[in-house]
């Protein structure tokens, strides 16, 4: 099956600095995939590139299969910033998407914004900072896409309006196959949404999996202290801990964890996603490791 994005070597450069580098990542389709990373991490502007809104300065991208540009009518795309004209009504949105959009959906469009109370007369510019989020989003879903990109839309939302939000796009997921990948800060939003995780740090992909696969794969080893560099081949140290006598780490391993010296716990989703931001390889001076911190 085609995945809903590829990417080798893809990078972006603002000046010297690479907003993202090296960015080499298969998500397969029919997946809602979360994006995190830490502020500045890279997220927008992979969903930039992925948009076909932003060029590379290196690598490849592909969605569907195809370079974004040969995507657009099949992927739609709600930036960070609720992207719509501040003149125009929400019923002008409407009708703009329909004019814009081959397989506009308008009896979608028209339902969702009157059970939110969308007024058809107002202007997007006096709308709040979620009832924007929330047009947006309707104005993405109506257009039918195979692709949802989202940017942290739904940061601006309350609780109720979050839990509306997230039932739409399940929805639409159910019904119409969409595959989504949505950046977002909430992770706990992210555990109820999401079946696939990419986390970025500093411009680079840290981790990037089927949620399930993650968590079988990776443990939380608490034992006597000791030096991450000395454990088997095959257990990556993603993230460690260290107090006077004892030593927390995240692990990520196929295998069994079979040193009785260790207890093994689970990893949750959001312990995971922290040991990715905050972790570093292995290959550090100790010191330095010794900082590195996740959560308990
Ligand atoms: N237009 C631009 N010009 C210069 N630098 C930029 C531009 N856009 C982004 N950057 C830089 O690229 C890096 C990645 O930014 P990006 O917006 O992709 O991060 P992000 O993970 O989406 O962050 P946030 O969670 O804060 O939205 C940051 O260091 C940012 O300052």
């Amino acid at each position: 099956m085609t995945p809903l994005l590829e990417a080798w070597g893809l990078g972006r450069r603002y000046g010297r600095r690479w907003a993202l580098a090296e960015c080499t990542v298969r998500i397969p389709a029919g997946r809602v995939a979360g994006l995190v990373g830490a502020n500045g991490a890279g997220k927008s502007t992979l969903l930039a590139l992925a948009a076909g809104m932003l060029a590379p300065s290196a690598g490849t991208v592909r969605v569907l299969g195809e370079r974004p540009a040969a995507r657009l009518a099949k992927v739609a795309y709600v930036a960070q910033d609720a992207p719509l004209y501040a003149g125009l009504t929400v019923a002008e949105h409407l009708r703009l998407g329909a004019r814009l959009n081959p397989r506009w959906d308008a009896a979608f469009a028209r339902a969702r914004t009157d059970r939110l109370g969308l007024d058809p007369a107002r202007r997007a510019g006096r709308l709040s900072g979620g009832q924007r989020a929330q047009l947006a989003l309707t104005l993405g879903l109506a257009k039918r896409p195979e692709l949802l990109l989202l940017d942290e839309s739904a940061a601006a939302l309350d609780p109720l309006a979050r839990r509306d939000f997230r039932a739409a796009l399940l929805e639409a997921v159910a019904a119409d196959g969409l595959s989504v990948l949505l950046a977002s800060h909430l992770v706990a939003d992210l555990e109820r949404t999401c079946d696939h995780l990419v986390v970025l740090a500093d411009g680079r992909v840290r981790v990037s999996g089927d949620i399930d696969d993650l968590l079988a794969g990776h443990h939380r080893l608490t034992g006597p202290r000791r030096d991450p560099g000395t454990l088997p081949r095959g257990q990556h140290v993603v993230a460690a801990v260290h107090a006077a006598r004892q030593s927390s780490m995240v692990v990520r391993t196929d295998g069994p964890i079979l040193d009785p010296a260790w207890e093994v716990g689970e990893v949750g989703l959001e312990d995971l996603v922290i040991a990715y931001m905050s972790g570093e390889p292995v290959a550090r001076p100790a010191a330095a490791r010794a900082k590195l911190a996740w959560r308990a």
